[in-house]
């Protein structure tokens, strides 16, 4: 059995909370049930011990395995990660999200891909990663009553994304403390308007307004602060041609959207600019969770 899901941003600029969407970086895990646990890693964290144990799939997946099946079993797991850990590219929703399904396919039982969205946000209160994780493309999504409700807009291949990886990672939970307890009416309604705009942008394939549509008074500012070289990568991006530079869910990567033909000059001028950062031309994802017999 073969479970992957891809990589997210978040916010995109004015839509805290609320817009996502889905890149083509997937963490995909194998596992068929045997006779010991183990956990084998391959990419991304494959060289930190904490994982090779109780990590936070593993967790995940026995509550929803045993709860489905009232059975304990032994897995051998087997992880392709490529998504960066604590970089604002979703690595905790994707794991949330794949350890969900896996868990379900393990007890053999078919769900529907709203419903482990729903199973989802009992571990990250906000749609806005796993959204796009389990649906792929540009999402809209709000929660009502423990309920994601969601709008999703397939992305064309002609525009790509650019993500810069700082080589520092930010956790959520600590840079969500970064922001202010309240905001001022004008600061509220200028994100509400921003992100009405951005909707509507990225529903019209209206790209050219994007580069207005994406500001943000709520929180890249301040995340920024804490890894300054991220307004010159904006600005650089921005120089080169990005439709859009908005600081990816927490940080501390940036995503920019290209258009494809741009894509190459735009990473290279950023990579020139940035060398100890990695630079990757990255295509949309959309089919967000995939599962495999
Ligand atoms: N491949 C993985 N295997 C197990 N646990 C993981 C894996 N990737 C991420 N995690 C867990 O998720 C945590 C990172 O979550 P965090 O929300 O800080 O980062 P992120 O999801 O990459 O960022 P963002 O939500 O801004 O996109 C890690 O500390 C770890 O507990
Ligand atoms: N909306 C979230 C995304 C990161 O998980 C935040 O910015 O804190």
């Amino acid at each position: 059995m073969t479970v992957s899901v891809p990589a997210t941003s978040a916010n995109l600029g004015p839509g805290f909370d609320s817009l996502g969407l889905a890149v083509d970086l997937r963490n995909v895990v194998e596992f068929h049930p045997s006779k010991f646990f183990s956990v084998s890693i391959k990419g991304e964290g494959e060289n930190n011990p904490k994982l090779k144990g109780n990590n936070l799939f593993v967790s995940i997946f026995n509550e929803h395995y045993n709860r489905l099946t009232k059975k304990r079993q032994n897995f051998k797991f087997t992880f392709y990660n490529q998504i960066p850990m604590s970089r604002g590219l979703g690595s905790s929703s994707a794991v949330i999200v794949s350890a969900i399904a896996s868990a379900h396919e393990a007890a053999g039982i078919n769900v529907s891909k709203r419903r482990i969205l729903n199973h989802a946000l009992v571990y990250e209160s906000h749609p806005d990663n796993i959204t796009p994780a389990v649906m792929g493309g540009f999402n809209a999504a709000t929660v009502e009553k423990g309920k994601v409700f969601s709008q999703k807009k397939h992305l064309p291949d002609y525009i790509k994304a650019v993500v810069v990886i700082p080589n520092k990672q930010m956790n959520t939970a600590r840079a969500r403390t970064l922001l202010p307890k309240s905001y001022s009416k004008e600061n509220a309604i200028y994100n509400l308007s921003h992100t009405a705009l951005s909707v509507a942008a990225f529903f019209n394939e209206d790209w050219e307004i994007l580069k207005l549509a994406s500001q943000d008074r709520f929180h890249q500012k301040a995340r920024m602060k804490t890894l300054p070289e991220l307004f010159g990568v904006q600005k650089t991006a921005y120089e080169s041609g990005a439709l859009m530079s908005t600081l990816s869910g927490s940080g501390s990567t940036f995503f920019s959207m290209v258009y494809d033909e741009d894509s190459v000059a735009i990473a290279n001028k950023l990579s020139q600019k940035f060398p100890e950062f990695v630079v990757k031309i990255l295509d949309f994802d959309n089919d967000g969770l995939i599962v495999e017999k």
